[in-house]
């Protein structure tokens, strides 16, 4: 599978060219939320350098998607700070934050696709919505993103005929049809099998690599999360327990860290170096 950055929309290449790497930035400082009289996020302080990924790990109920939510403006934090750029979004009124909404894509854990639509017209769901292209763009954009994704020809499917990882990949390519500067990944690799998971993780790269763009992944795959991230962060009931360099995270002393990436991994672990 390849990616021909130069091979995309011209529309959607000049946009990308237009964005300035730093108001890609993610800063998360002191980020709090709580719901049913429950601390979920504790004071979460972070940064994602432009064009890096961030994979963030740690055990089920952490407050992992919360903080994905929080930072794609899907859930509203109690207090903090979240810097998407030169864009502060704790607090910014619905239409500013729709803004900065749509320079971000998200990947969510169960794809979310539409039952009734199409596979082309999910992911084709976001341009008819927020650009004035003509069908024929569309159509292309469509057809490129799915073979991106490995899935060429598939856009007359619905999505009860598509396998879980099928479905998981037609939810990336939606997103990345967007051309987005920030990509959020709530578990893209979980329940796919290594083959199609190593497939998932070359796209987020290249993404990074072709694009530039910035991402956050949440996940527990450790092998994934060694091949494919920048930074590290792991979380643990609500707070950023150790953040760091790939390399700082497996040498780590903390026995939290240890035992999850123990209990977590399937063999030896790999530091990708870029
Ligand atoms: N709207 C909500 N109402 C009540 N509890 C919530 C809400 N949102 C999150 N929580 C609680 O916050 C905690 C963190 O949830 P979250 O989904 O962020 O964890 P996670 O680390 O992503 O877990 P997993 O790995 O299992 O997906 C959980 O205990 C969850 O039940």
């Amino acid at each position: 599978m390849s990616f021909d950055a130069n091979s995309a929309d011209p529309a959607q290449s000049e946009e990308i060219e237009a964005a300035a790497p730093e108001q890609s930035r993610i800063v998360v400082k002191d980020l709090k939320y709580q719901v049913s009289g429950k601390q979920v996020l504790k004071g979460i302080d972070l940064e994602v350098n432009p064009g890096e990924i961030l994979c963030v790990m740690g055990m089920s109920g952490c407050g992992k998607t919360t903080l994905l939510h929080c930072i794609g403006g899907l859930t509203r934090a109690s207090s903090g700070e979240i810097w998407i750029g030169d864009s502060q979004i704790v607090g910014m009124a619905e239409d500013d934050l729709n803004h900065v909404r749509e320079r971000m894509g998200m990947v969510f854990q169960y794809a979310a696709l539409f039952d009734s639509l199409t596979v082309y017209e999910n992911v084709a769901f976001g341009l008819m919505r927020r650009r004035r292209m003509r069908s024929k763009q569309i159509r292309e954009i469509v057809s490129e993103k799915l073979a991106l994704v490995g899935l060429p020809g598939t856009e007359s499917l619905h999505p009860s005929e598509l396998s879980g990882g099928m479905a998981k990949r037609v939810g990336l390519a939606r997103a990345i049809a967007m051309a987005p500067e920030m990509l959020l990944y709530d578990e893209p690799t979980s329940g796919l099998d290594p083959v199609v998971a190593s497939v998932v993780d070359e796209l987020i790269m290249q993404m990074r690599d072709k694009l530039g763009v910035t991402s956050i992944v949440v996940s527990h795959n450790i092998t994934s999360i060694f091949r494919i991230s920048d930074k590290i962060a792991m979380l643990h009931e609500g707070e950023v327990l150790v953040y760091g360099s790939p390399d700082e995270i497996k040498s780590s002393k903390n026995p939290i860290v240890q035992q999850f990436i123990l209990g977590h991994s399937h063999g030896p672990i790999e530091v990708a170096h870029r």
